[in-house]
């Protein structure tokens, strides 16, 4: 079996808990993002959203579409987009701070530290995941991921898109290891032909998916594929 290169990191559910998206960004979006629709109208990423949203539901407010995405946690590009802008404001006054799991700065930094790649891969859009890694309970984290991929790329859940990520790291997709909390991201990655493992967080209520390999945290995880342990 090929050496492990690269390990590309699902966010929610993975490092950091669902609890925290729920009940901190989500919130957070929905109260800032009717007043940043009408301050930041003009800026092209807001128009290309709001463009898509109305294409795709001709005759709906934008906002209630948003808001009805948000209250179902619909992985939607333009839903992401806008959120990752009011997110923005959040972690730059401070209001916001990404709580990671405990288990997650010691081992990537023992990861990066050890030469091993990192990688992001979240429905999350790149912008907000440099945000979150920028302003977490540990300071900035982003200089030790090499890549942030988001639904740019493709799906979650749609071999495909792992493919083109292997492709653009320039590595054999054998050498890559994802970490997820979603059954159907696994599978996806590992018919593109990466190896895969679940987290499974007892503060999340994962269920554990038949016929994966699976970590509580990513201690757990270098044991279990011989990776630096923190
Ligand atoms: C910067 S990611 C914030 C969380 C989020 O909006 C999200 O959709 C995370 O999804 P994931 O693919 O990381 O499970
Ligand atoms: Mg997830």
């Amino acid at each position: 079996m090929s050496r492990i290169r690269l390990v590309l990191l699902d966010i929610e559910g993975t490092t950091l808990p669902i609890a925290f998206v729920r009940d901190t960004l989500f919130p957070y979006a929905a109260r800032t993002l009717p007043a940043l629709l009408e301050t930041q109208g003009d800026d092209p990423r807001v128009r290309v959203a709001l463009g898509d949203i109305e294409r795709e539901f001709p005759g709906r407010a934008p906002l209630d579409v948003i808001r009805d995405w948000m209250a179902r946690d619909i992985k939607a590009a333009p839903l992401k987009t806008l959120q990752g802008l009011a997110w923005k404001q959040g972690f730059d006054d401070g209001e916001l701070r990404a709580r990671l799991y405990d288990d997650v700065p010691p081992a990537l930094e023992a990861w990066h530290t050890a030469g091993l790649r990192l990688a992001v891969y979240s429905s999350g859009s790149a912008n907000a995941q440099r945000q979150l890694y920028g302003h977490t309970q540990v300071g900035d984290l982003t200089r030790l991921f090499e890549a942030f991929y988001d639904l740019d790329i493709g799906g979650k859940k749609v071999a495909e898109s792992y493919t083109e990520i292997a492709e653009r790291a320039g590595v054999l997709p054998g050498e890559i290891l994802f970490l997820s909390d979603v059954g159907a991201e696994l599978d996806a990655a590992r018919a593109a032909g990466m190896r895969i493992c679940q987290l499974v967080r007892a503060q999340d209520d994962t269920r554990p998916y038949p016929g994966v390999p699976q970590a509580v945290d990513l201690a757990a995880v270098a044991k279990e594929f011989g990776l630096p342990v923190a």
